[in-house]
């Protein structure tokens, strides 16, 4: 549609309608397109025996339109001041019917939004709260998806109120609307915050904001044609007549039909995408937030607990204590987080007390590795290991040298030797700071080697000799050292 010969070239003008399903969105529109194809007649209303035809609309309860739908004609106007613009009208998807997630409402609205010129927020009755809310949402949403620019990043906005029933407090019409709408999205200092967010939010969002009051098509229309008429002849004009058109810009420049196109896809994908968070409704967005406080506190809890135990200023304490005290503060913290009144449910709320669990294994497995680094044994478990080994070698090549097996008493000796060169190493890493990785390995080498051989050996002696012997180094499993638990 948009890359035919006689349009592409051209800057575009987007209108489209949106808002919640079933409140004649698609009927609207079609009036549209008739003042499109009879611009030059007075009556391009059209009698009321004319069906109305277009994008298709029907009563009922159920929703009608899907996804977002485009004239299949791109109507080519003249401005006033000379130059030809093409102009595309838009339908969408009603917001909130029963087949669409909160995310493909926001979807539609925002991808609408931000591919159109002029924007109508097609609403029933009233401004409602919920209706801001929303829109702050959805637009939220769009400029996510759209490259950040210090000016405002949608055009022109219309609310359109339909079934406008006060015409006693605002007349119907554009100067009402506009009446009405200043009153409802003016910021005073009395407010709560999150009414001024949300006005503030919106006020950013859009280079012009208006209002139109429609009258109920109803009776009224029924005894007097003219009536309602005259209001839709007043509305159409003010969004198409060609001095009103508003070309459509992305960041500050206009773009020709063919650009549009790009830009349809560029959206498109980054939807299509995960990097955009997922639009939540009311109630789910309020229970995660609360499951999530709950779990940061009990987290904290336990926290706090583990560190007057086991911080940083506390000293080695024995493993099985450690556990101990983990098993008891994390049975308070989960005991905390179920007493905590939270929204969504027992199943919502055991999905964060997993979580919490999790979360608190991680934070018991830093605790145990802070806690095994206090504990001077350990430390000293490689320099050990590495004595052990010059030591036995030292008598090995003694023994081998003295009996005359000259070629075991140097291998022996090479032994030593690197035994030695990796003690060296060693201390001056873990003086220095400096090429760490190489300690790591050496220390990795000596815990297999104390693993594998040294406390094997050790086994029959350390059995014989239990006492003196249980001072050696046997982490990370029993060790006996450090302080007993004190009730
Ligand atoms: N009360 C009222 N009804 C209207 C008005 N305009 C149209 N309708 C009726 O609303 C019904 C739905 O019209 P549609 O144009 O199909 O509504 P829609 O918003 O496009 O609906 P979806 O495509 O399902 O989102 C039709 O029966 C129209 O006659 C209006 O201003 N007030
Ligand atoms: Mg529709």
């Amino acid at each position: 549609i948009l890359l035919q010969d006689h349009v592409k070239d051209l800057n575009v003008v987007v209108v489209s309608v949106a808002g919640a399903f079933r409140k004649g969105k698609s009927f609207l529109l079609d009036f549209m397109l008739r003042y499109m194809y009879n611009q030059d007649s007075v009556s391009w209303i059209g009698g009321n025996n004319e069906p109305l035809t277009g994008f298709k609309w029907r009563g009922g309860c159920e929703r009608e339109t899907t996804g977002i739908q485009v004239w299949s004609d791109v109507f080519v106007v003249d401005k006033p001041d000379g130059s030809k613009v093409a102009v595309l009208l838009v339908d969408t998807q009603g917001a909130f019917d029963s087949q669409s997630t909160i995310k493909d409402s926001a979807t539609v609205f925002a991808l609408s939004t931000m591919t159109s010129s002029v924007q109508v927020y097609n609403l029933s009755n009233n401004i409602q709260e919920d209706d801001l809310q929303h829109l702050q949402l959805f637009t939220e949403y769009g400029r996510l998806a759209m490259e950040e620019t210090k000016t405002k990043p949608f055009q022109s906005l219309m609310f359109l109120i339909r079934d406008w029933s006060f015409p006693y407090e605002h007349e119907y019409g554009l100067k009402g609307g506009c009446k009405f709408l200043r009153k409802r999205l003016e910021v005073k200092a009395c407010q709560h915050e999150e009414l001024q967010n949300v006005r503030r939010h919106i006020d950013s969002c859009f280079k012009n904001i208006a209002c139109f009051l429609l009258p109920h098509p109803g009776l009224k229309v029924s005894t007097n044609p003219h009536f309602d008429g005259r209001l839709i002849a007043e509305l159409v004009p003010l969004l198409l007549a060609p001095d009103r058109l508003v070309e459509k810009e992305i960041s500050g420049s206009r773009i020709t039909c063919k650009d549009l196109v790009e830009y349809f896809k560029a959206y498109i994908k980054i939807y299509q995408g995960d990097e955009l968070p997922h639009p939540k409704s009311m109630l789910q967005a309020t229970a995660e937030a609360n499951n999530l406080t709950a779990v940061a506190g009990a987290k904290e809890l336990y926290s706090r607990n583990m560190e007057q135990v086991c911080g940083g200023d506390q000293p080695y304490m024995a493993p099985a204590d450690l556990e101990h005290y983990h098993a008891a503060f994390a049975e308070d913290s989960v005991k905390y987080f179920r007493s905590i009144k939270k929204m969504g449910g027992e199943e919502f709320c055991q999905r964060y007390q997993t979580q919490l669990e999790s979360e608190m294994e991680e934070a018991f497995a830093n605790f145990s590795k802070h806690n095994e680094g206090k504990n001077i044994f350990y430390a000293a478990r490689t320099p050990a290991t590495l004595f052990v080994v010059m030591f036995f070698t030292y008598v090995l090549s003694g023994v081998t040298g003295f009996i005359g097996l000259s070629l075991f008493a140097k291998l022996a000796n090479l032994v030593l030797g690197v035994a030695l060169l990796l003690l060296c190493i060693w201390a001056y890493v873990k003086y220095s700071g400096e090429f760490r990785e190489a300690g790591m390995l050496i220390d990795q080498l000596a815990e297999a080697l104390w693993e594998q051989v040294i406390s094997k050996l050790l086994e029959p002696v350390r059995n014989h000799l239990a006492w003196p012997l249980s001072l050696l180094p046997s982490l990370p499993s029993g060790a006996t050292l450090g302080l007993k638990k004190t009730n």
